[in-house]
């Protein structure tokens, strides 16, 4: 059962409190019988019913234990689509991108900082000498 390829289309026609479908890290869940249970509510689960919820899934952070739990609702993986929408790798693309932009600004801005550091202190002796 757990061999079941679904579609995201096939994914969305189970977005229903009764009849729970997730897509996480391209694996098909079934979260129909672990929505009244969810510590976080059953909100959350709704909202990404039929839908590629990785992100969500791993933004929250959740444990080991959850991970387990997960696995129990197996029920397939995802088959990709031309034009289906991109895989969710959560921590690499976006979010890697996003990192090494602003690791590389604070890197410009300690590099501006020590540049004005050492001109200030070469016109500072200039000016010494001058005198
Ligand atoms: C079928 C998929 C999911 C399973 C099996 C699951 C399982 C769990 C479990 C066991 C916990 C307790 C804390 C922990 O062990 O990490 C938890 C907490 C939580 N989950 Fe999920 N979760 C799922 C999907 C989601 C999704 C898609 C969201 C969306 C935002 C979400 C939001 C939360 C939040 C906010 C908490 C924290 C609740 C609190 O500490 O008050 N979960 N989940």
């Amino acid at each position: 059962m757990a061999d079941k390829e679904f579609t995201y289309s096939d994914v969305s026609e189970h977005a229903t409190k009764k009849d729970l479908y997730m897509v996480i890290h391209d694996k098909v869940y079934n979260a129909s019988s672990f929505v009244d249970e969810h510590p976080g509510g059953e909100e959350v689960l709704l909202d990404v019913g039929g839908q590629d919820s990785t992100e969500a899934f791993e933004d929250v952070g959740h444990s080991d234990e959850a991970r387990e739990i997960l696995e129990g609702l197996l029920v397939g993986k995802l088959k990709r689509q031309e034009g289906d929408p991109k895989p969710k790798s959560y921590g690499q693309s976006s979010t890697t991108t996003a990192t090494t932009d602003s690791a590389s600004a604070g890197v410009g801005l300690y590099a501006i900082i020590l540049i004005g550091g050492i001109l200030a202190f070469l016109a500072y002796k200039f000016l010494q000498t001058q005198q």
